[in-house]
């Protein structure tokens, strides 16, 4: 018997072309016996993946198949599970089942996809690239969870992770009441975990009152009856409770996670990011408890990073599930690129010295940068790490403010925490290597160094720039060897990469260091010149003066 039935979503016709009623396959009849709980489709838990030898050097990555809606805005839908597995560090493949237009304002279309090609979908994922767990979105149709539970019952998976979406956060409807049955009877009795929000668990048992704690603990028992083996009722949205609290329910034990709720209406998406980083979390081998538990922190903590991210003009926008816009809108205010024209005056700050002349960290970069100081680093060895890095934070500010690229002398870690643009690594720091696979492509890295050896290192290495030195001789560093000018010179010519001088280099011997002429030799970093004078703007203002003329007469 076949139907063509036309399901109305907020006020759209939608029609799935291929029927929604096919003829019973043999083996599908046993999951949709009345007694959910006897008839649960056998699964051999991770058998099948673990038996199969793999070629041998190839590493199997843990792999989550989501079956979901495309939210043309990014934020929920296929799309948010992409971006959550991704920064999970797990693979996911897709099958699309519904192609909506939609932004922060709302849904403004939804388009179906034919039932036969979300089969089709699934074939060709599931037979060749056998993902460990299935996470399900959006199912706008009757016949799209059958063909869905079929394709379960032929390639078996580790888990599968139902989000029961009927509801956009929006408000719009994506799967109307004819889904209903099928979740209950189809899909449910499937899941390993099953993700209602207040709405979806009372929709799924019939419009049932969620204004309580209590209440979600009962719905989560009554949807348990109904066949899946964990239930989460997510309670973000229940007014009574001042802490966003989800309960969950195993069939023997109640669990609840409370966490403060984050002040933010970039939320869209939330629902889809927690059940796919559930599904990430399971395919890498956790238990459902520790999956919640990790998928749950994850989304808070990408919450409250983009709680001030702004795309869209909407009631709900997106976040930034990689927690990386706002740094690279904070990087991007230094307002051009990093060019080998900022280092002319390198000034590097000392503890110390600052203390001697009764400065904060903060007034010296201030004055340095009024002089004239085209890049600065903070050298801050004696520093305790919290108030180098509160220091850290004002500095960045304030050469953000000016335009200025700051680094960090040593401390990776200070450099993240304060958003520098980068660090300074010296040959037996942190390896030049290892901190761009810390810092990724665009945080500027140099390294000190003193023969043409080090520096070809440097460069293959990935950094952006060297010290080389000392120079002269010097007391801001104890036992540095001097390389003099030639040792200078042979560096620069011999490095692919920009270089700077430092070690004893002031007004009355910069002028000779800026003639060496060699064309890779961008600059002076100078730290008592600067830092232990009395003013240190008119010691920068009167330095970068010498610089700047050295450079011209030798051009
Ligand atoms: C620009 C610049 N060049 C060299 C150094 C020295 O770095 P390193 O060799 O790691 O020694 P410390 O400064 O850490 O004592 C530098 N800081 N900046
Ligand atoms: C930090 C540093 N690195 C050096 C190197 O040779 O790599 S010399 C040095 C100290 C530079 O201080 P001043 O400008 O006061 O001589
Ligand atoms: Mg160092």
């Amino acid at each position: 018997m076949y139907q063509h039935p036309t399901v109305s979503f907020m006020g759209f016709q939608l029609c799935s072309h291929a029927p929604f009623s096919i003829p019973i396959h043999h083996k599908f009849q046993l999951s949709i016996s009345r007694d959910f709980r006897r008839t649960r489709v056998p699964k051999p838990r991770g058998m099948q993946q673990e038996e199969e030898p793999k070629p041998s050097g190839k590493v199997r990555v843990p792999h989550v198949l989501t079956v979901a809606g495309s939210d043309s805005g990014a934020g929920a839908g296929i799309q948010a599970d992409l971006k959550a597995c991704a920064a999970r560090g797990v693979y996911c493949s897709t099958v699309i089942t519904a192609v909506t237009a939609q932004n922060t304002v709302g849904v403004q279309g939804v388009n179906v996809l034919n039932e036969d090609f979300v089969r089709e979908q699934l074939n060709s994922v599931l037979s060749d690239m056998r993902p460990d767990v299935v996470k399900t979105g959006m199912l706008p149709s009757p016949g799209i969870v059958k063909v869905l539970c079929e394709s379960l019952q032929e390639f078996q998976v580790r888990a599968l992770v139902v989000d029961p979406v009927m509801v956009s956060t929006s408000g719009d409807v994506l799967a109307g009441p004819l889904i209903l049955a099928s979740f209950r009877e189809e899909l449910l009795p499937l899941a390993d975990i099953v993700t209602p929000n207040l709405r979806e668990a009372s929709t799924l048992l019939g419009g049932l009152p969620m204004e309580t704690v209590a209440d979600m603990r009962s719905a989560a028992k009554s949807i348990h009856d109904i066949g899946p083996r964990h239930v989460l009722v997510k309670g973000g949205d229940l007014l009574a409770s001042a802490d966003a609290v989800d309960v969950l329910f195993d069939g023997k034990e109640f669990y609840e996670f409370r966490s403060t709720r984050i002040k933010t209406l970039n939320t869209h998406g939330t629902g889809c990011t927690l059940a796919s980083s559930i599904a990430a979390e399971l395919a890498r081998g956790s238990s459902v408890l520790s999956a919640i538990k990790i998928a749950k922190r994850y989304v808070e903590s990408a919450l409250d990073y983009s709680k001030d991210i702004l795309i869209g003009g909407g009631r709900q926008g997106p976040f930034d599930h990689l927690m990386q816009l706002k740094n690279n809108a904070l990087s991007l205010r230094v307002g051009r690129p990093f060019d080998p024209s900022d280092f002319l005056l390198y000034a590097v700050t000392d503890t110390a010295m600052n203390k001697k002349w009764g400065r904060s960290m903060g007034d010296a970069v201030k004055a340095a940068i009024e002089g004239g100081a085209t890049i600065v680093q903070l050298r801050e060895k004696d520093a305790e790490t919290q108030d180098f890095l509160e220091a850290a934070k004002t500095c960045v500010e304030i050469c953000r403010s000016h335009g200025v690229p700051l680094l960090i002398n040593d401390r990776i870690d200070i450099a993240l925490a304060c958003g520098a643009d980068g660090v300074h690594v010296g040959q037996s720091d942190m390896p030049a290597r290892v901190a761009r696979s810390i810092l990724g492509p665009d945080k500027i890295i140099g390294v000190s160094c003193k023969t043409p050896e080090q520096a070809e290192k440097a460069w293959t290495d990935g950094a952006d720039y060297i010290g080389c030195g000392g120079v002269y001789p010097t007391n801001t560093k104890e036992n540095n060897i001097t390389v003099g000018l030639d040792g200078l010179k042979t560096v620069c010519l011999e490095s692919k990469l920009p270089v700077v001088a430092i070690g004893g280099i002031g007004i009355s011997n910069a002028k000779p260091v800026m003639e060496l002429g060699v064309p890779n030799l961008k600059g002076v970093a100078v730290v008592s010149a600067l830092f232990d004078r009395e003013s240190v703007s008119t010691e920068a203002q009167n330095l970068l003066r010498v610089i700047v003329d050295a450079t011209k007469a030798v051009k």
